[in-house]
Parts: C-alpha cells; sequence; structure tokens
C-alpha cells in the first residue's frame, strides 16, 4: 500500500454539500480493511519521536482518525464536539467553514495544565475548524505539540490561518 493509492480512493464529489464544494470523500478509505489501517499506521509513523500525552479529534471526521491513532499510539484521547454533545462542563469556541460557520466544545476537564496534545483531523481545508480546536486545548493550558490531518487541500491555504503551529499532512490535494 502507498499514500498514493490512498490519494485515488478518496473520491470527489461535486457540490457537496453546497454548490460549489468538491467534497473530498474518505469513506472508500475506511471501509478497506488495508487502507484504513495503512492510513492509521503512515498517521503513526509520522508521528515517531514526538513526546504527547493526548490525542484530540473534532467531531465527526476526526474522530475516525483520532481514536484509532490514540489506541494505537497508546495516549488517551479527548472529543472536541459539536455543541450541546458533551454532558459535563465545557468551553466552546465559534469558527469558519468552507461551507457556513460552526462552533467546538470541550470538556473543561479534558485537557490538564501542561499536558501536550496532538490534534488530528482527516482533512485540512480553510483550517477554521482545527484552529478552533487547537484555541481549546489552549485555553485549558495544553500545549498543542503539533497538528496532524491524512489530507490537505493546499488551494485554501488553510497553513496560513495555523501559522506557528507544527502541521503534518500526508496526503496534498
Ligand atoms: O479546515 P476547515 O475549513 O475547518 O474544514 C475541515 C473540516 O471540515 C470537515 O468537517 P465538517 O465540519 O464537515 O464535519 P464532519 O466531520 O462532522 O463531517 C472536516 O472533517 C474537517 O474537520
Ligand atoms: N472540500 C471538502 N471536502 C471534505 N471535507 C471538507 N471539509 C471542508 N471542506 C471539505
Amino acid at each position: 500500500m502507498t499514500l498514493e493509492e490512498i490519494k485515488m480512493m478518496i473520491r470527489e464529489i461535486p457540490d457537496f454539500p453546497k454548490k460549489g464544494i468538491k467534497f473530498k470523500d474518505i469513506t472508500p478509505v475506511l471501509k478497506d480493511a488495508k487502507a484504513f489501517n495503512y492510513s492509521i499506521e503512515m498517521l503513526a509513523k509520522a508521528l515517531e519521536g514526538r513526546k504527547f500525552d493526548l490525542i484530540a479529534a473534532p467531531e465527526a471526521r476526526g474522530f475516525l482518525f483520532g481514536a484509532p491513532l490514540a489506541y494505537r499510539l497508546g495516549v488517551g484521547f479527548v472529543p472536541v464536539r459539536k455543541p450541546g454533545k458533551l454532558p459535563a462542563e465545557t468551553l466552546s469556541y465559534e469558527y469558519e467553514l468552507e461551507y457556513g460557520t460552526d462552533s467546538l466544545e470541550i470538556h473543561k476537564d479534558a485537557v490538564l495544565e501542561g499536558q501536550r496534545v496532538v490534534i488530528v483531523d482527516d482533512l485540512l481545508a480553510t483550517g477554521g475548524t482545527i484552529y478552533a480546536s487547537a484555541k481549546l486545548v489552549e485555553s485549558l493550558g495544553g500545549i498543542v505539540d503539533s497538528i496532524i490531518f491524512l489530507t490537505e487541500l493546499t488551494f485554501l491555504d488553510g497553513r496560513k490561518k495555523l501559522d506557528g503551529y507544527d502541521i503534518i499532512s500526508l496526503i496534498k490535494f
């Protein structure tokens, strides 16, 4: 398996969820056991040598890669969720999407002061989702060690929004 093969498996759906958006659909990667396993292994490899305590990932597609990666690396997992989903006390942060606005929440006790956190998501577009996730982690006193994506839409320049963070992406479109 190669990352080029994974890239070929990610299909583009035009005009979803809105006209003009070319949606990158990762579900073919998830349903292929070898491809899913290889994607997690490659994400793990890209983090080799880093020391961190937790993986945090935003709902919903971030969970699909973040949780198996945390399990694989033997660290804890922190969900960053859409409003009203987390049951205990939360912090919120509003952000812009390629196709709208939303807000994200984290449990106030999810990250302890000084803990190092890797943030994981399936895709970097404008960077709004991950910027919000990083700010939530930092508001709790966490340190964002790095941010890792399976894919990056380079033409949207999300890296600019995440200037100052250590960004890793495995597949670029
Ligand atoms: O870089 P950005 O412009 O913020 O966009 C990237 C985000 O958009 C998608 O999630 P979406 O909000 O569509 O939600 P989902 O994971 O629940 O499908 C994707 O999984 C990233 O989290
Ligand atoms: N073009 C896109 N494809 C898939 N997920 C996205 N999230 C934001 N933009 C996206």
